[in-house]
């Protein structure tokens, strides 16, 4: 059975008081629900350290929202997956469509970004997913392969047995229109399938979770597809009561 997942991405939210608050108040309500999945947030690099000494020993794990491709050196402002070991991170989410888009993060850097987490022992969550544009001009799979195919050039196809892929159309991210239950799986099969031509059985085994303006009123529908394995969740892992709602959808 591949492991079902529910994360959190805070993207650049919050402050320390309140991102205190908030693990604490996760802390205390993941306990009532059950524990067939695994649970994580990737929160803001500074509030990793309290992420750590407040997730420890609880079945909460962490990770950050982006690393560099480089190991160290001269790039200021970045952060490497080495420091990210520091706070025993599980999870770096990398090519997070806003990434892409905002930050330029081509293809080639994001696998390049994936393969240093994982050089790290970092579990990367490689986010995928087209435009508005792009599905509209029929070429959701194509772009999505790109994305995929370029991952597998530069770590290989065995590199999906650690690692999650996300896909979150850029469409429904923030926008509180999501993929219906039909139009993601559609897209969750299409990703499996991409993997399956390489390897059978390192696609059975990967987790896909789904991503965009997933709610605890629409999460137990999506997560009810056979090729969707959990989610990654934004604006509603900011409340608590929220986030625990949509852990829940996955284990009832
Ligand atoms: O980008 C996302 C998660 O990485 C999704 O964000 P929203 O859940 O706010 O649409």
């Amino acid at each position: 059975m591949r492991e079902k997942l529910v994360a959190g991405n805070w993207k650049m939210n919050g402050n320390l008081k309140e991102s205190v608050s908030l693990l604490n108040a996760l802390v205390t309500d993941i306990s009532t629900i059950g524990s067939n999945t695994s649970y994580a947030v990737c929160v803001p690099y500074p509030y990793l350290a309290v992420a750590q000494s407040t997730l420890k020993n609880t079945t909460i794990k962490w990770g950050a929202q982006n690393v560099s491709q480089h190991e160290s050196g001269a790039f200021t402002g970045e952060v490497s997956a080495i420091m990210l070991n520091d706070f025993e991170c599980t999870y770096v989410i990398v090519g997070h469509s806003e990434r892409r888009m905002l930050f330029g993060e081509s293809n080639q850097v994001v696998a390049e970004k994936y393969l240093a987490a994982q050089k790290a022992g970092l579990v990367p969550i490689l986010c995928v997913g087209e435009t508005l544009e792009q599905r509209d001009s029929d070429i959701t799979e194509q772009v999505i392969y790109e994305q995929l195919n370029t991952v597998m050039t530069v770590a290989g196809v065995d590199s999906f047995r650690n690692a999650v892929i996300a896909y979150e159309p850029v469409w429904a991210i923030g926008t509180g229109k999501t993929a219906t239950p039909q139009q993601a799986q559609d897209i969750h099969h299409f990703i499996r399938q991409s993997i399956v031509k390489q390897n059978a059985e390192v696609a059975s085994g990967l987790t896909i979770l789904y991503g965009g303006s997933v709610k605890a009123n629409n999460a137990a529908e999506l997560f009810a597809m056979p090729d969707i394995d959990g989610g990654l969740i934004g604006g509603a892992s900011l409340i608590a009561e929220e986030f625990i709602a949509i852990c829940s959808a996955i284990s009832s």
